[in-house]
C-alpha cells in the first residue's frame, strides 16, 4: 500500500528527469506498482480509508512521485457527481494533438509532491489526444476535454519532469487568455 511517506517531494530531482520508457511485457515490479498506483487513488478517494491512513486525495499519480523514473502514470478522475469518468495506466503517454484554446482548473491545482499551496492559473489546453500503452501494452488513443484533459496534463508533465506550477504566470499568476475555459 502506498503512503504519503513513500511519495517524493519537490527538491527531489527524480521530478525533474524525463522518465524511461517502460517496455513490455511489465517486468513484475513495474506490473505490481501500476497496481499499487492504481491503489493509492483508489484509497485516496475514499474518506474513511484516506483519514485512516492520512492519504491526500489524488485523482492521478505518476511514478516518478513514488522514486521510479519510468513512463508510467495511474489516473482515476471522477466528475462532479463523484462518479468515475476516467481510470486508466498511461504508459509511455504522448500528446499527439493539442488544442490551441487554453484551459485551467478554476481553483488552481495541487501536487501530492508539493506541500505547499502554489495560487494561480496552471495554463494547459482544452482538448488533447494521447496516444499511450495501457498495463498489457496495448496501444490506445485517448481524445479527453476539460478536468480529464487537465489531470493527463499534469501527470505526462510528471513523466517529463515539468511540475504545475512551471506553467502559472509568476507576475500576473491570474492572468488568463480570455478565450480559456475555466474549468469548476
Ligand atoms: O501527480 C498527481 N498529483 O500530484 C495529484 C494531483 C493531481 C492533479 C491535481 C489538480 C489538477 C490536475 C491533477
Ligand atoms: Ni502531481
Amino acid at each position: 500500500m502506498i503512503l504519503m511517506k513513500d511519495i517524493v517531494r519537490d527538491g527531489d530531482p527524480v521530478l525533474r528527469k524525463v522518465a524511461a520508457p517502460v517496455a513490455f511485457p511489465l517486468n513484475k515490479e513495474d506490473h505490481q506498482l501500476a497496481k499499487d498506483m492504481m491503489g493509492y487513488l483508489i484509497n485516496s478517494q475514499d474518506p474513511e480509508i484516506a483519514q485512516k491512513h492520512q492519504l491526500r486525495a489524488g485523482v492521478g499519480l505518476a511514478a516518478p512521485q513514488v522514486g521510479r523514473s519510468i513512463k508510467m502514470a495511474a489516473v482515476l478522475v471522477p466528475d462532479n457527481d463523484g462518479n468515475i469518468v476516467l481510470q486508466e495506466i498511461l504508459c509511455n503517454p504522448v500528446i499527439t494533438r493539442e488544442s490551441v484554446r487554453p484551459a485551467a482548473l478554476a481553483e488552481g491545482e495541487g501536487c501530492l509532491s508539493v506541500d505547499e499551496d502554489v495560487p494561480g492559473y496552471v495554463v494547459r489546453h482544452d482538448r488533447i489526444t494521447i496516444r499511450y500503452q495501457d498495463i498489457n501494452g496495448d496501444k490506445k488513443i485517448l481524445r479527453l476535454k476539460d478536468y480529464p484533459a487537465i489531470v493527463c496534463q499534469h501527470e505526462i508533465d510528471h513523466l517529463n519532469g515539468h511540475l504545475f506550477y512551471d506553467h502559472i504566470d509568476k507576475k500576473h499568476p491570474f492572468n488568463i487568455d480570455p478565450d480559456a475555459v475555466i474549468v469548476k
